[in-house]
C-alpha cells in the first residue's frame, strides 16, 4: 500500500464506521454470517498488458477468493466490474478464464458492471466475491503472545516469475504460472479458520503482512526465515541463502494464508489437509510490538521494506 492509499483508507474509516467493516482493519468485512471482499486488479500494476487474458480473469476471481480463504469462507456468488476498451477478442479469452476459476471454485457469477473506455485504455477489473463463514470467523486482531505463526503455501515463486516474464515476455514455467494463476487456499482456510484465533491471506509481502496481524493482534513477532517454505523452483532460481529468505519474505503475490494458532495446536497432527497442502510453523507472537527475524547464524537485521509497495 502507498502513502496515498494510506491516507486514503484513514479518511474512509470515518465513514465506515459500521461493525460490518471490522474497522477496515480487516481483509473483509462481515455481514452476519456472509463474509464480503472486493480486490481491484489493473494492467502494468497487477498483471502485464502481454499476460494470457485468459489468466488475468483467473486471477481477478482467485485473488479474491484468497481473502475468503482467509477467512474461512465458502464462496457463495460474485459480482464483476469490467472495462472494456476495444478488443473483443481479448475480452472473450478473458471471460473463460473468469468462468475456469468460478467453475473451479463453485463461486457463481450473479452480476456486476462494464463501462466502456476510451480505446486501449489500461484495464481496471473488480470483483467483489461473498462468501458464508463458518462458526467462527477470524480477524487480523485476535492473535496472542504465545501462539504459533504457521504458513500455508510457498514464498517468492510469483516474483521470481515475474522477474522472468520483465527479462523474457516468453518465459515459462511453474514460476511463472504461480505469478498468473494464483492457486486460493480455500480448504486449509476452511479447516485452520475453526481454531485460528487470527488470520490473513499474504498478498503484500509475508514481513510486511505479518507486522499488519501483529499490529491489528497487539503483538510482536519471531520469525524464522530458515523455516520459510521455499519451492525448489524457487531455490533454483534464487538459492536457499538469507538473501533468498528475506526476498521470498518480502516479494508479495504469494497468496499465502498466515495463520496464528494456540501454543499446543498443532495443524498437521489434528486437521487432514488435502493431500499436497504445504503447512509450516515459521514463528511465533511475541509480547511487545517488534518482528524479529531469526536463522541459524543468530538475529537477522529486519530489512527496511518489509513488502511490496506501490510508487502512488
Ligand atoms: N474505496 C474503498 N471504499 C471502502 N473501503 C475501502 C476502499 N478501499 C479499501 N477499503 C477498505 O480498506 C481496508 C484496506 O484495504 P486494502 O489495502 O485494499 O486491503 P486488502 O489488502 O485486504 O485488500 C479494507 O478493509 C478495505 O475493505
Ligand atoms: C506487472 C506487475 N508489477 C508488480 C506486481 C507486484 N504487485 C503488484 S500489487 C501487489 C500486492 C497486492 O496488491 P494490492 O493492490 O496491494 O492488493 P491488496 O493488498 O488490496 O490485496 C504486488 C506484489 C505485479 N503483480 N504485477
Ligand atoms: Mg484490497
Amino acid at each position: 500500500m502507498s502513502i496515498g492509499e494510506l491516507a486514503f483508507i484513514e479518511r474512509l474509516r470515518a465513514l465506515a464506521t459500521h461493525p460490518a467493516a471490522r474497522g477496515l482493519d480487516d481483509d473483509v468485512a462481515v455481514v452476519g454470517d456472509l463474509v464480503l471482499t472486493h480486490d481491484t486488479i489493473a494492467e502494468g500494476v497487477h498483471y502485464l498488458p502481454d499476460d494470457p487474458p485468459a489468466s488475468v480473469g483467473w486471477k481477478l476471481v482467485t485473488v479474491n477468493l484468497s481473502d475468503l480463504a482467509a477467512k474461512g469462507a465458502e464462496p457463495v456468488a460474485a459480482l464483476m466490474s469490467v472495462t472494456i476498451s476495444g478488443d473483443g477478442d481479448w475480452e472473450d479469452r478473458f471471460l473463460s478464464g473468469v468462468a475456469a476459476a468460478c467453475e473451479a471454485y463453485s463461486l457463481p457469477l450473479v452480476g456486476g458492471d462494464t463501462i466502456a473506455l476510451p480505446l486501449h485504455a489500461p484495464r481496471v477489473l473488480g470483483l467483489t466475491a461473498i462468501g458464508r463463514g463458518g462458526a467462527h470467523i477470524p480477524s487480523r486482531g485476535g492473535g496472542s503472545p504465545g501462539d504459533g505463526l504457521w504458513l500455508v503455501g510457498t514464498l517468492g515463486d510469483a516474483a521470481v516469475g515475474l522477474a522472468a516474464l520483465l527479462a523474457d515476455i516468453n518465459a515459462e514455467g511453474p514460476m511463472v504460472e504461480a505469478y498468473r494463476r494464483p492457486v486460493p487456499q480455500l480448504a486449509a482456510g476452511r479447516q485452520l479458520a475453526v481454531h485460528a484465533s487470527a488470520m490473513m491471506d499474504v498478498s503484500d509481502g509475508l514481513l510486511l503482512d505479518a507486522s499488519r496481524l501483529c499490529a491489528a493482534s497487539h503483538c510482536g513477532a519471531r520469525i524464522d526465515l530458515d523455516s520459510l517454505p521455499l519451492s525448489r523452483g524457487f531455490i533454483a532460481e534464487r538459492g536457499s541463502d538469507r538473501k533468498a529468505r528475506l526476498s521470498a519474505a518480502t516479494a508479495g503475490d504469494d497468496y499465502a494464508l498466515l495463520a496464528a494458532l494456540p501454543a499446543d495446536f498443532d495443524p498437521a497432527v489434528s486437521l487432514s489437509l488435502p493431500s499436497g497442502t504445504n503447512l509450516v510453523r515459521i514463528g511465533t507472537l511475541t509480547e511487545g510490538k517488534e518482528l524479529t527475524l531469526l536463522d541459524a547464524m543468530g538475529e537477522v537485521p529486519t530489512p527496511e521494506q518489509l513488502g511490496y509497495e506501490h510508487h502512488t
